[in-house]
């Protein structure tokens, strides 16, 4: 295996905060929205999430890859992130199936990192300071010239990306006996989503995050899912409107995340950026139907305003988060209606919440049987 040689980096922050440390993949300048993980492995899932786009990841694990990367384990065709920072990045793997190093695969998809650094002093400043911008560079130097090109990277308030991830294209994917037909709302949605329909007898097509609702109607599916998605939940009013249409014809709908967040906007309820996000793999949610808790893996940066929610006559709060009583989960009084803030996908993750696909599955079974 040849040596890697590792160049000077370095990152800072809107704040005018600079770490110094090393190149990892492509030589080059990347902005984005500054966001720390905590999960111990899932890093090519991680990079590979359409919802990350947009974002510079830290790793709090302070080993990245260490075994390699591998075709299947990606959740859409490119890798997303606009950059790591991480403390440790392997040049070496080792596990027998691994495909090639993540150095590779970085310079490759021209993804541009630091390593070497003290992530656990950067996580600190960005949880106690709140979610900002920052660029890395392994070729410029000059802090000036970083801070101009800093300030020309957008603030994820108010930021449409779904555009930028989504399916150009309709595509479907079924299984080999389909039993029903679900519609995806592509805001930038993981594969493993897709798969759990599958896996569950569903037929899906996948349409584009600003497809009219007659258009997906066409199909005539059994139900609608609305996906995961990078940006602000506020800014993606397309998506808004055809779930406000969806749920006129009173078919079973699930939301995921992003669809979660664009279901409580279709019923009037905002969204509000969180000092930090949710995202990492052992985040505690309480089921309040059941009383249960389940460990979940989360991915996000907005949330669903609970006040509103508590108020909404035909909405109630169907899961919260263990850790700062945020709403993770809700349903529609008398629509076959229901979404979660987490990833019951998981991947990477515990699969505590795949229930979730379950329960839709008997709303699709329900629903046909009334037609
Ligand atoms: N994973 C997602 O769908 C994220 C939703 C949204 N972009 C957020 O950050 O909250």
């Amino acid at each position: 295996m040849k040596k890697h040689t590792s160049s000077e980096a370095i990152l800072l922050l809107e704040d005018g905060t600079v770490f110094k440390g090393k190149s990892l993949g492509r030589i080059g300048t990347s902005g984005g929205e500054l966001c720390f993980n905590t999960g111990m492995t899932g890093y090519q899932e991680i990079f590979t999430d359409p919802s990350y786009y947009g974002q510079m990841v830290v790793t709090t694990v302070s080993h990245v890859g260490n075994y390699g990367v591998q075709h299947q384990e990606v959740e859409s065709g490119k890798v997303q992130i606009s950059g790591l920072v991480c403390k440790e990045f392997s040049h070496f793997f080792s596990r027998n199936t691994a495909e090639g190093s993540l150095q590779d695969y970085f310079d490759k998809a021209g993804v541009v990192g630091i390593c070497e650094i003290d992530t656990r002093a950067l996580v600190r400043h960005i949880r106690d300071k709140g979610a900002m911008n920052a660029i890395v560079s392994s070729e410029i130097t000059d802090l000036d010239e970083l801070k101009k090109l800093l300030s020309q990277v957008p603030d994820m308030d108010g930021l449409e990306l779904s555009s930028h991830v989504s399916t150009t294209e309709v595509y479907d994917m079924k299984p080999e006996e389909a039993k029903y037909r679900v519609a995806v709302l592509d805001l930038g949605v993981k594969r493993n989503s897709l798969n759990n329909f599958n896996q569950r007898g569903c037929e899906v097509k996948v349409f584009p995050y600003n497809t009219p609702f007659e258009e997906m109607e066409k199909w005539n599916p059994d139900g609608y899912f609305i996906s995961n998605g990078p940006g602000d939940p506020a800014a993606t009013n397309d998506a808004v409107n055809s779930v406000k249409q969806i749920l006129e014809v009173e078919k079973p709908m699930f939301g995921i995340c992003m669809g979660h967040q664009i279901l409580a906007q279709a019923n009037g309820i905002s969204t509000y950026k969180m000092h930090n996000g949710h995202r990492g793999l052992n985040h505690p949610v309480k089921n309040l139907v059941t009383g249960k808790s389940e460990i979940t893996s989360q991915n996000h940066g907005f949330v669903v305003d609970a006040e509103q929610l508590k108020n909404h006559p035909d909405v109630e709060i169907t899961h919260i988060n263990l850790n700062d009583n945020t709403v993770e989960g809700m349903r529609m009084k008398n629509k076959p209606a229901f979404s979660v803030q987490y990833h019951p996908e998981s991947s990477p993750g515990p699969h505590d919440s795949t229930y979730l696909f379950d329960e839709f599955v008997a709303l699709l079974e329900k629903s046909k049987n009334k037609v």
